[in-house]
């Protein structure tokens, strides 16, 4: 058995910073340090299951990559999530910090360079202007605004299938093919008919993120020329196509007015009798779709590759799904969480668990190598060396910490069984609210959370109708968890068109 162990290092605390982080990854292709994790995975013939371990420095993760072909079905998933003593996360400490409700635990500020590339949008804003955007952004996603896009999302998987009718080969990347699919959607939605220059808008962001990766470390003047340049196209975009459409809407009486798509909300939003409700047009290009571009591609992509890779090894799963989707797309949620952990900044001094008095139950502490030291849900950024409490800390909270406790799922906790979640999400925790937290929790949970699963629900159902399929014989299984959880060498599938009647 060809076991193979792979050491890399994590950055400091930059590792958690989701949405920054994800840029950084997606559109600069920097992966991590040492990059020859892998050639050299590669080049080993990796067999056996995949673990992640985490030892008693922080800065050391060892992975194990597998080939699980030889019995998929006895693949243990336990491989994805930090070992960090699963039962020393508190419930009580994460429902605090995710509630915040003493205004606390703050979402990171961002630099310029991010600011360009996101605006001050929902994600990254704070206070009354984040409060705005929320409530428009939950309208957006309510669910008679969710029909609305129904059509769009099956447009694009449509456009996937077809594509896929005609490869010569019966085996695909099917995470490359979810990205492209989840960005389609994203573009569709957001801009409806426009989705093309939409697409367009999206490139201008791809090489902006390229400058701001470039930037981390040196500020370049001609690069500060360049962001200006791309983000003012941007924007004018963006102000040009809402022209057009109120235009259109001016013109065609008998339309549905702005459209149901993102670009139609916003109007409607910013053409509001009540001027309480009514977002300017700076809001509006905060709000624009850049923050859900951002937000909504990657993770969702990751979403549907695992839903797939766990319905490929456990093929009867395939007939059960056509008719219930939901409890597998919770199981491969819990197993293979997209977004592993998300960092919040701590105001001031701060005690957490206050219901429980035991020592050193502080929100800024511990990292991995204080492990002898107050163990919590609240990892503390690596570089803060002491165990400390200090005011205006980072803090990490890992969503996926309780997704393998035996005490919540049963013994049988690694191991893919959707019919946990036949009585729904609150009877398979025994209504324990922080049990299982894909989305996160409170004010600042995911916003695009019922897109997000209708959008992994359409997706898997349409290939479900057209395709059985089962794992290639040469995927690789290295769940990494870096931004969104990846498959790190893709999931790669053998397509068998069924035959329908
Ligand atoms: C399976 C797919 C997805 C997962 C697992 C996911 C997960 C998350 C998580 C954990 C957060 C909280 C981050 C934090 O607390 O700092 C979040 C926030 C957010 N997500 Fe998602 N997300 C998904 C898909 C989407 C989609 C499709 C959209 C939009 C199109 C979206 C838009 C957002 C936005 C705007 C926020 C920030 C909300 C705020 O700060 O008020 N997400 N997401």
């Amino acid at each position: 058995m060809g076991m193979f162990e792979v050491i890399f290092y994590l950055s400091s605390c930059g590792v958690c910073l989701f949405f920054l982080s994800f840029l950084i990854k997606l559109f600069s292709k920097v992966w991590w340090t040492p990059i020859r994790i892998q050639s050299m995975m590669r080049s080993q013939g990796i067999q056996g299951p995949a673990y992640r371990f985490y030892h008693g420095n922080a800065k050391e993760i060892i992975y194990r990559a597998t080939n699980v072909l030889s019995n998929p079905k006895k693949l243990s998933h336990q491989n994805v999530f930090p070992t960090v003593l699963p039962h020393i996360y508190s419930w009580l400490k994460l429902y605090e910090i995710f509630n915040n409700k003493d205004g606390e635990f703050l979402k990171l500020e961002i630099d310029k360079y991010y600011k360009k590339l996101l605006g001050d949008g929902i994600a990254t804003t704070r206070g009354d202007k984040w409060f705005t955007l929320r409530r428009l952004s939950n309208h957006a996603f309510h669910a008679e605004c969710l029909k609305g896009m129904i059509p769009a999302i099956i447009a694009s998987v449509e456009m996937m299938l077809e594509r896929w009718k005609y490869r010569d080969s019966k085996e695909i990347d099917a995470f490359q093919e979810f990205k492209v699919l989840t960005s389609e959607i994203i573009s569709r939605t957001a801009f409806g008919s426009s989705y093309l220059e939409g697409q367009h808008i999206f490139d201008t962001l791809i090489r902006m993120a390229v400058i701001i990766t470039r930037n981390i470390k040196l500020v370049k003047t001609t690069d500060d020329v360049e962001s200006d340049e791309l983000e003012k196209g941007i924007r004018n975009s963006i102000i040009n196509m809402m022209k057009r459409r109120e235009e259109a809407a001016i013109m065609d009486q008998s339309s549905d007015g702005f459209g149901s798509d993102f670009l139609g909300l916003q109007l409607k939003a910013h053409h509001d009798d009540n001027s309480d409700r009514r977002i300017s047009v700076e809001d509006f290009n905060h709000l624009d779709c850049k923050t859900f571009y951002v937000a909504g591609h990657e993770t969702t992509a990751s979403s549907i590759t695992w839903t797939l890779f766990l319905l490929a090894i456990h093929t009867d799963w395939q007939d059960k799904a056509r008719k219930e989707m939901n409890m597998i797309i919770n199981e491969a949620l819990r197993l293979y969480p997209p977004v592993v952990n998300v960092p919040r900044q701590v105001q001031r001094q701060v005690r957490l668990g206050k219901l429980n008095n035991n020592c050193c139950n502080y929100a800024t502490q511990i990292s991995y190598n204080h492990a002898n030291c107050c163990n919590y849900a609240t990892q503390i950024s690596y570089n803060h060396a002491n165990c400390c409490n200090y005011a205006n800390n980072f803090i990490t909270c890992i969503l996926s910490s309780n997704n393998h406790n035996p005490q919540i799922w049963g013994e049988d906790v690694h191991l893919f069984k959707p019919e946990r979640f036949v009585e729904g999400v609150a009877k398979a925790t025994n209504n324990n609210v922080t049990a299982y937290l894909p989305f996160s929790l409170g004010p600042r949970s995911c916003v695009g959370s019922n897109f997000a699963v209708t959008e992994t629900n359409i997706a898997v159902s349409m290939i479900l109708q057209h395709y059985q399929f089962t794992l290639s014989p040469t995927y690789v299984h290295s769940p990494v968890p870096l931004i969104t959880m990846c498959p790190q060498h893709g999931l790669r599938i053998m397509l068998q068109p069924l035959h329908l009647g």
